[in-house]
């Protein structure tokens, strides 16, 4: 779905060029969960605006949905395959109503009336907001704006969507319900990146890719990073108590596919 080989990006900043991308090599296959972490100011929203053709590469080779996106006219025709999730949607929102802005996605699709009514009913009714579909926009919590976000994705069969720090702002539930819908989309083939910054999601992804400035330092499975690396430390994150729990485990000789990454799997090691 995405082949990054020696991806560089850079940014003028006045005269100089502020270096952003430094080299990232990285392939997700088409129906993988990644998720991809880093401090603030890393690059992480430089590399996914990269991969939907918002920014143009400086250097390296770019393939997303099987389209090389050093040319521009892939650059914009990319976007109907990945498309991106924000924390804060409201940028993304362009209709008064949940209704009106599905439906502007899906104008000049050539679709009848019927067909059209048919598909953002059904959408809607996906990201759990059919009671919504005529309300105003504005009274939607953020978390209803980012599912509605989502339900333009899928009118669009998008086939891979990058939430970009999506439960940094929501409160836990409305962080339970875009996980879910995000793991019940995965589950029917759409690829997923995840960015994020906690460590929980880290712990429950099949695939955790790192980076810290513009430079990819991980990617790989969540037990090897948080038990058999020492990035953890070095990168001085929190640890979850999960984790610490595993880490004590580990200690008294636990084997690393033993070692809990989930308050589930702690429940049924012990
Ligand atoms: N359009 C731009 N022009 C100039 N510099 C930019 C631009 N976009 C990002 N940068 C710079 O690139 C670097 C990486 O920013 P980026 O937003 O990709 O990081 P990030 O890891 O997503 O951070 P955060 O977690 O805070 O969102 C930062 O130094 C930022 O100031």
């Amino acid at each position: 779905m995405i082949r990054a080989e020696h991806l560089t990006l850079s940014f003028r900043d006045g005269q100089r060029r502020l270096p952003v991308l430094q080299g990232i090599s990285i392939h997700i296959k088409r129906g993988e969960w990644v998720a991809l972490t880093g401090a603030n100011g890393c690059g992480k929203s430089s590399l996914i605006r990269t991969f939907n053709g918002l920014n143009i590469p400086t250097g390296g080779s770019l393939s997303a949905a099987g389209l090389d996106l050093r040319s521009s006219d892939n650059r914009a025709a990319v976007k109907r395959h990945i498309q991106l999730v924000f924390q804060n949607p409201e940028a993304q929102t362009v209709g008064s109503t949940p209704f009106e802005d599905v439906a502007f996605g899906l104008e000049n699709r050539g679709l009848s009336r019927s067909v059209m009514l048919a598909k953002i009913e059904h959408v809607l009714g996906q990201v759990g907001l059919a009671h919504k579909a005529g309300a105003d926009v504005s009274t939607l919590s953020g978390g209803e704006r980012q599912r509605l976000a989502v339900a333009c994705c899928l009118a669009l069969d998008t086939e891979m969507i990058i939430f970009d720090e999506v439960t940094s702002m929501l409160d836990p539930a409305g962080r339970r319900d875009i996980l879910e819908l995000a793991r019940q989309l995965w589950a029917q083939g759409t690829t997923v990146l995840w960015v994020t910054q906690r460590m929980e999601e880290l712990a429950e992804s099949p695939r955790v890719a790192v980076m810290e400035q513009g430079k990819m330092l991980y990617d790989g499975d969540p037990r090897t990073l948080f038990y058999a690396s020492k990035l953890p430390e070095a990168l001085g994150w929190p640890s979850a108590p999960v984790i610490r729990i595993g880490r004590l485990l580990r200690d008294k000789g636990w084997s690393l596919d033993s070692l809990p990454l989930t308050e589930r799997e702690l429940e049924a090691a012990l």
